[in-house]
């Protein structure tokens, strides 16, 4: 199977400053969380994978087609039609209804103009703003304008789609509904998705796999089940009885509460060369029972904080 993404000591620099140091990345196709802290390279990634800036050095390629060359270069007029972009900024072109927002964006992939309207009307219809095409874009409600920025995207039919933080801005309801339509263009019509966003709950939700980068490095890559899978140290331990001492005491014996489950239930980490006899022990020093131990998860979050702050 060809690759979604085959990075071979991608490197970019901007004057003196190093955004990407030597990035080495191969990804199967499908739904891809790319996560970072602030300044961490994601957007300049992007910008790449993009053909909007080239890398510095090193080399690259999107399905089979190289990454590089000038910005309007044919190759990376042919990456473009490869890619979809839903920005995170307001990139809305105010005055415009939204089927001619969708063709406009349409015809600059490339399409012809009434190949571009034809798609438009499809897409805003699979998108659920059939009945608002004729409104203009600025009048729109914030879950409508995402969803307008992601029909730009897949006006041109592209097998990839990089979505920049595309639940900003909305709320329970509309976070829900765009995550489901990732999901879908995913799972039912065969995209592959490169998510870049802040939200972890959000790759949760929809991906198959996860990039962290920070420091413009690649520091952990694969599926969330392998990065987050079983740890030796992550357990969850449930006592029954007055758990107040229990609690103090694993805290003074070094143990690390990750989170409450429920009363008398926590996720746990336990320092180096505990042994599980101690969580007996002091249940039994403090007059409780421990009613269930196994071995937990880690929590994508407590992934990322761990990657990113070491
Ligand atoms: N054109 C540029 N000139 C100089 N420095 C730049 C340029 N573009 C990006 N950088 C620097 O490269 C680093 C990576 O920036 P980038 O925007 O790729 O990070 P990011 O992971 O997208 O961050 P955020 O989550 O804040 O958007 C930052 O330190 C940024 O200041």
């Amino acid at each position: 199977m060809t690759p979604l993404l085959e990075l071979e000591g991608l490197t970019r620099t901007f004057g003196s400053f190093t955004a990407l140091h030597g990035i080495t990345l191969s990804l199967p196709p499908g739904r891809v969380g790319l996560l970072g802290p602030n300044g961490a390279g994601k957007s300049t990634l992007l910008k790449i994978l993009m053909g909007l800036i080239p890398p510095t050095s090193g080399r690259g390629r999107v399905f089979d087609q190289e990454l590089g060359g000038d910005r309007d270069s044919a190759g990376n007029w042919r990456l473009r039609r490869l890619i979809g972009f839903m920005p995170e900024a307001d990139a809305l072109v105010p005055g415009l209804t939204g089927v001619e927002y969708v063709t406009l964006a349409g015809e600059l992939y490339g399409m012809p103009r009434r190949e571009a309207q034809r798609r438009a009307h499809e897409v805003l219809s699979f998108l659920e703003l059939e009945e608002a095409r004729y409104r203009r874009v600025e009048e729109y409600s914030a879950g409508m304008k995402q969803r307008v920025k992601l029909a730009q995207a897949i006006v041109h039919d592209p097998p990839v789609l990089l979505l920049d933080e595309p639940t900003s801005g909305l709320d329970p309801a509309g976070r829900d509904a765009m995550l489901r339509l990732v999901q879908a263009l995913g799972a039912d019509h065969g995209k592959s998705v490169i998510l870049s966003t802040h939200l972890l709950a959000d790759v949760e939700a929809v991906c198959e796999r996860v990039v962290i980068v920070a420091g413009g490095r690649v520091r952990r890559v694969g599926t969330v089940a392998e990065l987050c899978g079983r740890r030796d140290d992550h357990y969850r331990v449930r006592v029954d009885g007055d758990p107040a001492g229990f609690r103090d005491d694993l805290l003074t014996e070094g143990v690390q509460l990750l989170g409450e489950v429920g009363p008398g239930e926590w996720r746990v980490s336990v320092p180096r060369g505990w042994t599980n006899l101690a969580f007996f022990k002091l249940a039994e020093v403090n007059g409780v029972t421990v009613r269930s131990l196994t071995r937990d998860d880690e929590t994508l979050e407590e992934l990322f904080l761990r990657t990113v702050s070491s």
